[in-house]
This record gives structure tokens, sequence and C-alpha cells, in this order.
């Protein structure tokens, strides 16, 4: 069974008033390979509050599940952060000890993938995986945890908890599966949780009270959460503020009204109208002409400058730096002294 060590107690890394539950500055990822570094992030800051989700868009590739793992410190290797600094509620991360990770992974971060089967053990049932969590990070005795188990169940809107407690992860459907991941997620209260595509593997039809969900207890317990997701319907319904990611950097960020109807930077535009109505799901952002350029095959510049109807000479020589623009921030020079 995946668990996590939350033996010591990490109160000290607990948000105090006013504080991120997350920062993220100037983090860059790269991946060495017998052809020279692949840088996969470039420089991507961000914020998350307590009670806040932020939703982490872009095309396959942009980088998103890199950003969330490099936060979890579950890059693969040899995967590394060459620059850059995570702080959690207030503490560095980026430079613990594997050790350390670990305890604070599952208790002061939570994970929720897009399968759920892969963060639940087939052999256990859900009510012991729940309470092995729960009595990982705290001290209460099994009757005690088996009580907050129910509580979590219910709370995550399962049907009969007390019956499905002592169920095996098959005999839930893939909906009521992740809401059991959800309640693991959130078994040690986590401030932050990394919710990569939670809805993706779904039915169209659970997807709503998915994310619906996520909010609730999101705004209930103050937990900050990082939501990755390819589909702007889902940010749209989900998020309070949007990064949207293109090659390894973020290129729009703001509060997701403002994005989604004041985009600044042509890639957002381009996003945006690939949605035919807000009310629609659209699975695949790459309605915009071409694609997004491999990492061994940037172009230099502004990255998305050959698919951009703006772009001019100085997109071709000069990479944008994030920049007011409107309401929002844009890495785009038709925002910063003009492309040409
Ligand atoms: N182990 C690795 N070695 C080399 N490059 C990698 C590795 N893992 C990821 N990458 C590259 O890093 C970039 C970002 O990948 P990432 O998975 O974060 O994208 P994404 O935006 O989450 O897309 P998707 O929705 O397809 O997962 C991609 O170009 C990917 O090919």
């Amino acid at each position: 069974m995946q668990t996590f060590d939350h033996s010591n107690d990490l109160r000290d890394v607990r948000s105090s008033p006013g504080q991120p539950v997350l920062e993220v500055s100037n983090l860059s990822v790269e991946f060495p390979t017998r052809r020279g570094v692949l840088t996969a992030i470039d420089g991507v800051s961000m914020r998350i509050e307590p009670g806040e989700i932020l939703g982490v868009v872009g095309e396959s590739g942009a980088g998103k599940s890199i950003t969330g793992l490099a936060v979890l410190g579950l890059l693969e290797a040899p995967g590394r952060i060459a620059a850059g600094e995570i702080h959690l509620s207030g503490r560095r991360i980026d430079r613990l000890s594997e050790k350390e990770l670990t305890r604070i992974r599952g208790c002061e971060m939570g994970a929720i993938f897009q399968d759920p089967l892969t963060a639940l053990n087939p052999l256990f049932t859900v009510g012991a995986q729940l309470e092995e969590t729960i009595r990982l990070h705290s001290d209460l005795s099994r009757e005690a945890a088996r009580e907050r188990a129910l509580h979590l169940l219910k709370e995550v809107g399962i049907p009969a908890p007390r019956e499905r407690l002592s169920q095996y992860p098959h005999q839930f459907s893939g909906g009521m599966r992740q809401r059991v991941v959800i309640a693991l997620a959130l078994a040690a209260e986590p401030a932050l949780i990394i919710a990569d595509e939670p809805t993706t593997a779904l039915d169209v039809s659970i997807q709503a009270q998915i994310t619906t969900l996520l909010r609730r207890l999101c705004k209930d317990h103050r937990t900050g959460i990082m939501l990755v997701t390819h589909d702007m319907g889902v940010i749209a319904e989900t998020a309070d503020r949007v990064a949207v990611m293109y090659s390894g950097r973020i290129v729009e960020t703001g509060r997701v009204e403002d994005v989604i109807h004041n985009a600044q930077h042509p890639y957002t535009k381009g996003l945006m109208a690939a949605i035919p109505s807000l009310h629609e799901r659209v699975d695949n952002l790459s309605q915009i002409d071409g694609s997004m350029p491999r990492l061994n095959a940037r172009p230099s510049g502004c990255a998305f400058n050959p698919r951009c109807p703006m772009a001019g000479p100085r997109c071709r020589s000069e990479a944008p730096r994030l920049v007011p623009a409107g309401p929002n921030e844009a890495a785009c020079f038709l925002h910063d002294g003009g492309v040409a």
C-alpha cells in the first residue's frame, strides 16, 4: 500500500495568517539526456492562498504535471529542479531529503491523480486504507480512526458509508473511487492538494460532481488546491485563479473570470476561442493551428511565436516576461513595448 510517513509533528509548517500555502519562485526543471539538457519548466512562479484553487491549464506537454510533481518532490530521475524555490506554508521544501519529503507528503500535501486505482490498494478495504492514513498522522485510537474514516466518506458524499468502509476498491464505481481518493487526500488535513486531471478519466456526468465536491472541500477546509487540467471547462467551473502554461512557462495568469472573458495573451485567446461555450467541455486544446514545440526544438524568443498571428521580429529573438496586461498578467510583447 502506498503510504506516507506522518510520524513527525509538522505543525511548524502550517500556514500562519496571510501566508500562502504554496509559493513557487522561478522554478526550472531539467531532464539531462544523452543529447543535452532539456528544460521542461523554465522560470515558473505561482502562489496559492489558503482556500484557493489555482487552475494550471495548457496543451499536452506544456509542463503542468511536471510542475505539480516538482512541488510534491516526486520528479523521477533524471528529472531535477535546476533553479528556483518552493515554499509550503512558508517553509522551503525543494531542498529537503527524500525522508523529509515523504513525511510532508500526505500530511502537509495531498495528491489526487487521474486514475483513482493508482492511489488505492486493491487488497485492502477502503476503511482499512483510510484508517491507516488517519492513524499515521494522528494518535487516534483504532475506533476513533474508524469514526473519522466514516465521517470522511460521508463528507465526500459516499452513500451508505458505514457499509462502504468494509468494501474493496473494485466494488466502487470510478466516480465513487475518486471520492475515496479525495477522502484519503483530506485525511491528514493537508494545507495543499495537487489534483492532476482528477476528473479526466471519469464519465462526463460524474465530472461536475467531483469538481463541485473539490471546490466545496477546498472552501470548507481552507485547503489550497493546484488543479492541473487541459480542460478549460473544468477550470471555468472550479478554479479561482488560473495559470496558462505553454512550453514550460506561464504565459498568462489572473482571476478565472478575467482570463476567460478578457484574455490578453494570443495563446489564451486561442484557447478561449476553441471553447464553443463555457458549458461545453473541450477535450482538446490543439484547435489552435500548429502544435507545441518539442523540448529539443523550442524556437528562440517566445516559444509561441510560430503559431502566433500577432508575432513580430522581437518575438523571434527575445523571450517575453510576465507583465501586467489588462486585469491579468501576460508574457507577451504586445503588453511590453511592442512586437516590432
Ligand atoms: N522523463 C522525462 N524525460 C524527458 N522529458 C520529459 C520527461 N517527463 C516529461 N518530459 C517532458 O516535459 C514536458 C512537460 O511534460 P508534462 O507531463 O508536465 O506536460 P503536461 O502539460 O502535464 O502534459 P500532459 O497533459 O500530456 O501530461 C513534456 O515536453 C515532456 O515530454
